[in-house]
């Protein structure tokens, strides 16, 4: 009788831990909020433990998922929820307006609560999300962003010229600067020096807006950590604050972006900026984090 005996030889104990790399799968949704559009992993399901890499590598357009950055939902024990936002760098932000209407709807259509009125824990405080339910599914919602602060005038020099705009902070700083074409502007070249001008420190999303005949407000926005986006809830509450501060708009302002438009209200009584908006459930999926 023979035997064929295979010796494979290898470096070490192939049973050692090091050999061999633990994997795990994490399901993630893919969600968008006028096309501003993020991963999102329920973490109380899937933790994740280092969502800067994660967000880096799952934004990436043609090696990941493709997003404009990574949004964890997790439990609180100051609200309802809590939500961490990571732009498609790595960076985290302290709010984000169109995820936290996406996490509305993820929350109710998914069973994590059956509440039309939803607290979310942020790093810019405690926001309140009114849910609009028709036939169990959530397709618009409507965030309580808070007050806006750090309102000034700001002229900023950039590619030669100077650029005089309106900073406003929905927790998350913005530049908004009213142009009267916003087809002259050349975001991708302009944004990033912008963002990372030496004035802001922490870097500044940054917003271009132009008033319409009709009142509306067209506005484009290079996000910090993100780059162009299609549309940008803070940005958009920003830009209705500075229109209304600089009397170009009442207090009332449908902001059309790229990818859809968000209706933006600063209550005069309270101070309070309500944003209205969608949110878009587009697929489910898992990802291995090796
Ligand atoms: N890029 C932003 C975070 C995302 C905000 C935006 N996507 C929104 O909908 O508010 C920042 O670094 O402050």
């Amino acid at each position: 009788m023979s035997y064929l005996c295979i010796v494979i030889k290898t470096k070490g104990n192939i049973n050692s831990p090091t050999e061999y790399k633990m994997t795990k799968m994490i399901k993630f949704t893919k969600m968008h909020g006028a096309g501003n559009d993020y991963i999102y992993v329920d973490t109380t399901k899937y933790p994740i433990e280092s969502p800067e890499k994660l967000s880096v590598a799952w934004s990436a357009p043609h090696t990941g998922i493709g997003s404009d950055g990574l949004v964890l939902i997790g439990s609180s024990d100051k609200a309802d929820f809590n939500m961490r936002i990571f732009n498609a760098d790595g960076s985290e932000a302290k709010m984000c307006g169109n995820a936290s209407r996406c996490i509305g709807k993820y929350l109710y259509e998914y069973g994590l609560t059956s509440k039309t009125a939803v607290t979310l824990d942020t790093l810019s405080g405690i926001k309140v999300l009114k849910l609009h339910v028709e036939d169990g599914r959530v397709d618009t919602v409507t965030v309580d962003m808070g007050i806006p602060a750090d309102m000034q005038e700001q002229t900023v020099e950039a590619c030669g010229r100077p650029f005089t705009g309106t900073t406003v902070s929905m927790g998350n700083p913005h530049l908004v600067i009213f142009v009267d074409d916003i087809k002259e502007i050349d975001l991708e070249n302009i944004g990033p020096k912008l963002e990372n001008h030496p004035l802001f420190p922490g870097r500044i999303n940054v917003e271009f807006a132009q008033v319409l005949e009709n009142g509306k407000i067209r506005m484009r926005v290079w996000e910090r950590g993100s780059g162009i986006t299609q549309a940008c809830g803070t940005g958009a509450c920003a830009t209705a604050v500075a229109a209304a501060l600089t009397g170009r708009a009442g207090r009332t302002s449908d902001i059309i972006m790229d990818g859809g438009t968000l209706t933006i209200e600063w209550d005069e009584k309270n101070g309070h900026v309500m944003m209205t908006g969608g949110a878009v459930r587009v697929f489910d999926g898992e990802i291995e984090i090796r």
